[in-house]
C-alpha cells in the first residue's frame, strides 16, 4: 500500500460523524483489494467492523481508529486540500485510518496466531459513535479481549510513541446554551430583552468558575468556541446561542462545573430577562490507561526501539475513553512533528509518521499482545 497516497487521499473527502459515507466506500474499496480468505468485514452504520482470523487464536485483538473529520474551513496549502468546502481532516483522522489500513493490510499478508479486529468508528468528534457502536450487536458479536488506539499529535517528533499509566484524555463534555429573550428596534433597548448582552456577560461570568470555583489543584479547562445570534446590526436580537465544551480529570470536578454554569445562567435570567437553556451534548468519559496494559507496551517500544517518551495527562478529550472503561486495554499519542495545533485550519502533520505508524501497531499486534 502506498500509505502517502491513501493519506492524501482521505484528506480530500472529509465527512462529518455519521455522514462518512464516501470515507466508508473508499475504506472498503481498499480492503477488498486484500486476498480476502481469512477477512470478514461488517458495516456498522457509516462505521466497519473488519475481523481477520489467526492462525490459532486463543483471543481477539482490537485496534480502533476514529473516521469522521471536523467543521474547519482548510488553509493548509496543501495541492491534495479536502474537496468539502467547509469541512477538513483537521484532527488527524486520515493518519489514523491510513494506519489502521496499513496494519490491516500487513496482517492480512502475514497472518498472525490471534484473531484481530479493526474498527472503523464514526463521529468521535461528534455527537460520539464509539458507545453506539459498542452497544450494538454487530460489536458485541465480535468483542475484543483487548483494543488499543492511537492519536496523532504535532507535540512530538513524527513517528514517536508517548504514553502513560492512568489518566491520558480528559472527561469532556459540550455545551450548548441557547437565550431567548424579547427582540425589537435597536433604537428602543428598554423596550426589548437583548439576548447579545446577555450572552456576553454569560461568557465573562463563565471565567470566573475555573478561576474562582474550582481547586486549583484540580485541573479544568471551560472553552466557548461559537457564539451566534442576531439578524441585523440595527435589531435587537431575541435569540443567542452559546457553544463550548467543558473538559476536567475528575467527574466530581465536571458536576461541580455544570452545577456553577446552572447558577450562571439563573443569575442571567434573573438580571436580563432572557431564558436560558442548556444542553450538555455529547459527554466523554475519561481515557484511562491500565497499568497491565500500556506498562507492557513501553516495554514492547523499548525492546524494538521504537522511540517513546512518557507524557503528561491532557485535556483533549476521546470517545474510546468508553472502549476503556469496558475492555482492557490503553491508547497512545503518535508523534507527527511540529506543525499548528490540531483542530487548526493549517494543521500538516509529517508523513513520515505514517509508516512507523504501521509498523508499531503490526509489530505489537504480531509480537507485543
Ligand atoms: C482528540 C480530540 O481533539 N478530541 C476532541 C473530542 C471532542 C469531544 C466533544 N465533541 C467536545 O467538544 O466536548 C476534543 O475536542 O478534544
Amino acid at each position: 500500500m502506498d500509505y502517502v497516497a491513501i493519506r492524501r487521499a482521505l484528506h480530500q473527502i472529509p465527512e462529518l460523524g455519521f455522514e462518512e459515507v464516501k470515507t466508508q466506500g473508499f475504506l472498503l474499496d481498499q480492503i477488498k483489494k486484500l486476498p480476502q480468505d481469512r477477512l470478514q468485514i461488517k458495516k456498522w452504520k457509516t462505521g466497519l467492523l473488519v475481523r481477520i482470523s489467526g492462525t490459532d487464536p486463543s483471543k481477539l485483538i482490537g485496534f480502533r481508529t476514529d473516521i469522521d473529520a471536523l467543521p474547519v474551513k482548510e488553509n493548509t496549502g496543501y495541492a491534495f486540500q479536502s474537496r468539502h468546502a467547509g469541512k477538513m481532516h483537521a484532527c488527524g483522522h486520515d493518519f489514523h485510518m491510513t494506519i489502521a489500513l496499513g496494519a490491516l493490510e500487513n496482517i492480512v499478508r502475514h497472518p498472525v496466531k490471534e484473531d484481530v479486529l479493526f474498527v472503523f468508528q464514526p463521529a468521535e468528534e461528534g455527537p460520539g459513535g464509539a458507545l453506539p457502536m459498542m452497544a450494538s450487536e454487530k460489536f458485541k458479536a465480535w468483542k475484543p479481549d483487548l483494543i488499543f488506539g492511537l492519536h496523532v499529535s504535532p507535540d512530538f517528533p513524527a513517528g514517536t510513541v508517548a504514553t502513560k499509566e492512568g489518566i491520558l484524555f480528559a472527561n469532556t463534555s459540550e455545551l450548548f446554551i441557547d437565550f431567548h429573550g424579547k427582540g425589537g428596534h435597536a433604537a428602543n433597548p428598554h423596550l426589548t430583552h437583548d439576548t447579545i448582552v446577555a450572552a456576553s456577560h454569560f461568557i465573562v461570568g463563565l471565567q470566573t468558575i475555573v478561576a474562582r470555583r474550582v481547586n486549583p489543584l484540580h485541573p479544568a479547562v471551560l472553552t466557548i468556541g461559537k457564539i451566534t445570534g442576531g439578524f441585523k446590526q440595527n435589531i435587537i436580537a431575541e435569540y443567542a446561542r452559546v457553544e463550548g465544551t467543558i473538559r476536567t480529570l475528575s467527574q466530581d470536578t465536571m458536576v461541580l462545573i455544570k452545577e456553577d454554569i446552572e447558577r450562571h445562567v439563573k443569575a442571567i435570567e434573573i438580571a436580563y430577562q432572557c431564558k436560558g437553556i442548556i444542553d450538555y451534548g455529547a459527554n466523554y468519559y475519561q481515557v484511562f490507561n491500565r497499568n497491565a496494559y500500556v506498562d507492557p507496551f513501553i516495554s514492547f517500544c523499548a525492546r524494538n526501539e521504537f522511540p517513546y517518551v512518557i507524557c503528561d495527562d491532557a485535556m483533549t478529550g476521546e470517545d474510546f475513553g468508553y472502549f476503556l472503561k469496558e475492555l482492557p486495554g490503553f491508547m497512545f499519542w503518535l508523534g507527527v512533528g511540529k506543525t499548528s495545533s490540531l483542530h487548526s485550519a493549517d494543521f500538516k502533520p509529517d508523513e513520515l509518521a505514517l509508516a512507523q505508524g504501521v509498523k508499531v501497531v503490526s509489530t505489537y499486534i504480531r509480537d507485543g499482545v
